[in-house]
């Protein structure tokens, strides 16, 4: 579980996040909603240790980050996957080594032991015989695949994903929302993920913020969110077409 307390973060004397209280839950995926340039970036990156919050505290699982010593911190980083919009796959490495690659960052594993975990973990996300690929040699989906096997390999106690479905359409994007869910539950992992993708939001969002303003302007659950009249929320949810249809459908019944 990570805890978030008061959390104040400006830059230049402008205030981004004024004070967000938040809890993610371990083995759920949880949400961070927003529209563009609300601050989910910024609060994610005050979660990972890359931003200093001005004020308020962040705690892993009972830990307060701003506390803990380098060395602390240094291994909580190998406690953490990530999952970025970009895939960021090492171009020249092939599917194989980029997996093994935060095994050879962060463990001590023999490089049969890797080898071993990087094939388990790239047939969970179904990719098995695509090892000695280059990313340049497979699709979009397949490399965010490869990305999350690369999140996920250290099986790590929390996951954080940016955007994971930017690019993809949307049958490959519900594919890797449903992995991502999936090896949450399996590994009761302390999932976040920040996303304006509706779809998403409705497939796994099991705990969903909503942004606004730099505060939390609403919180609940992906069954929740279609049923509340927070004008913040309907605004931002129904400023999809799809979206307006499926409330005007349930309005009338269907
Ligand atoms: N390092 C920085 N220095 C100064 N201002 C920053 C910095 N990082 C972010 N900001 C500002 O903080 C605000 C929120 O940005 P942020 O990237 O967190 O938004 P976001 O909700 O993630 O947007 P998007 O959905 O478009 O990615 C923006 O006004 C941005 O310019």
């Amino acid at each position: 579980m990570i805890e978030v307390k008061g959390l104040k973060k400006g830059f230049n004397g402008e205030e981004i996040l004024k004070g967000i209280d938040a809890t993610f839950l371990k083995g759920k995926t949880n949400m961070i909603i927003g529209a563009s340039g609300s601050g989910k970036s910024v609060f994610l990156k005050n979660m990972l240790g890359l931003f200093e919050p001005d004020a308020g505290e962040i705690i892993y699982d009972g830990e307060r980050l701003g506390e803990m010593e380098i060395e602390r911190k240094s291994d909580l980083r190998k406690e953490m996957g990530m999952l970025f919009q970009h895939s960021a796959l090492f171009d020249s490495m092939t599917v194989e080594e980029n997996v093994m690659f935060p095994l050879r960052m962060f463990t001590k594993m023999k490089k049969n032991e890797r080898q071993e975990r990087a094939n388990e973990i790239l047939e969970r996300v179904n990719l098995p015989g695509l090892n000695k690929k280059m990313p340049s040699e497979i699709s979009g989906g397949q490399q965010k695949r490869v990305a999350l096997a690369r999140a996920v390999v250290n099986y790590p106690r929390y996951l954080f994903c940016d955007e994971p479905n930017s690019g993809l359409d949307p049958k490959t994007a519900t594919i890797i929302d449903n992995l991502i869910q999936e090896i949450t539950h399996e590994r009761d992992i302390t999932t976040v993920i920040i996303s304006h993708d509706m779809n998403s939001v409705m497939e796994i969002g099991e705990t969903i913020v909503f942004l606004k303003d730099g505060l939390i302007a609403w919180e609940g659950t992906n069954k929740e969110i279609f049923k509340t009249d927070n004008k913040a929320v309907t605004d931002f949810v129904y400023s999809s077409e799809l979206f307006k249809k499926v409330r005007v459908a349930q309005n009338e019944g269907l």
